[in-house]
């Protein structure tokens, strides 16, 4: 394993052509150590989403390299992506998406039965330990509070040991103390698993759980902090904010 598990080189990504091109991504090169916490933040538009979906194998982009723990994105097929970002990437979104008639252990295990596998009921269970929702595991999920099932729909992104975890604004759809639940969580599952995460948020006091901070500015990275503050953070952004309205004026 590569002691960066995630690397972009000089990746670009546009939507649209002609007068409406948007340019998303701009030439980011970026690495993901193994067993980091990386936050990425930046104004609105400025191509957070953008990154994590091509770094994630979610979106091809149109020129530079996603390297996945050694395996270059490019070359492979559309069926090759699927197979490595099953096996190696987990992704949790905003909204939890966890199916409604399912208990929190069968939502846990669907990644396994999609790869062909039966979840073992002492498999899934670790990993809802893991997220400290070992007592809940036949709950479904109108019983859970928010960030219940947000840790809930994180541990079915990790039941198949995926190398990274990317997370996109995991806390955006949850008040203050789920929040501190799940940022907490997530904390915990790298420094006592090693876990890789990348995490997309606009909140300071989310990004200041991570071990550092990328900012990105229309499409191109705009420096990062190490060992963030939720102070310092919100320094930076209120910087970055105001250089972005002025160079719109
Ligand atoms: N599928 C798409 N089609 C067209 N334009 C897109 C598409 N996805 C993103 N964009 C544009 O690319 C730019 C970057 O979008 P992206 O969602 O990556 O930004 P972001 O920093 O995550 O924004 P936000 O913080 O508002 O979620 C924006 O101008 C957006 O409108």
């Amino acid at each position: 394993m590569d002691e960066q598990t995630i690397r972009l080189v000089s990746v670009s990504r546009t939507f649209g052509s002609g007068d409406g091109a948007v340019r998303a991504l701009a030439g980011v090169s970026l690495g993901f150590a193994a067993g980091s916490f990386t936050a990425i933040m930046g104004p609105s538009g400025s191509g957070k989403s953008t990154l994590l979906q091509c770094a994630a194998g979610l979106d091809r982009p149109d020129e530079g390299q996603v390297i996945v723990a050694g395996v270059d994105l490019a070359g492979l097929s559309e069926t090759k992506v699927t197979l490595l970002r099953r096996d190696r990437i987990g992704f949790v979104f905003q909204s939890f998406n966890l199916l409604p008639s399912l208990t929190a252990e069968q939502n846990v295990g669907l990644p396994l039965h999609l790869a062909g596998r039966r979840p073992k009921r002492a498999e899934v269970g670790a990993v809802l330990a893991d997220v400290g929702l070992a007592e809940r595991a036949r709950h479904r999920p109108s019983r859970l509070s928010g960030g219940q099932q947000q840790r809930v729909a994180i541990a079915r992104a990790l039941v198949t040991r995926p190398d990274v975890l990317f997370a996109d604004e995991p806390t955006g759809a949850l008040d203050t103390g789920g929040s501190r639940d799940v940022l907490a969580m997530l904390r915990d599952l790298v420094d006592r698993r090693g876990q890789t995460i990348v995490m997309v948020t606009h909140d300071p006091v989310a990004a200041a759980y991570a071990d550092r901070v990328v900012f990105l500015t229309d499409g191109r990275l705009a420096g990062d902090l190490a060992r963030p503050t939720a102070e310092s953070v919100a320094a930076r952004m209120a910087s970055l904010e105001s250089e972005s309205e002025s160079a719109a004026c």
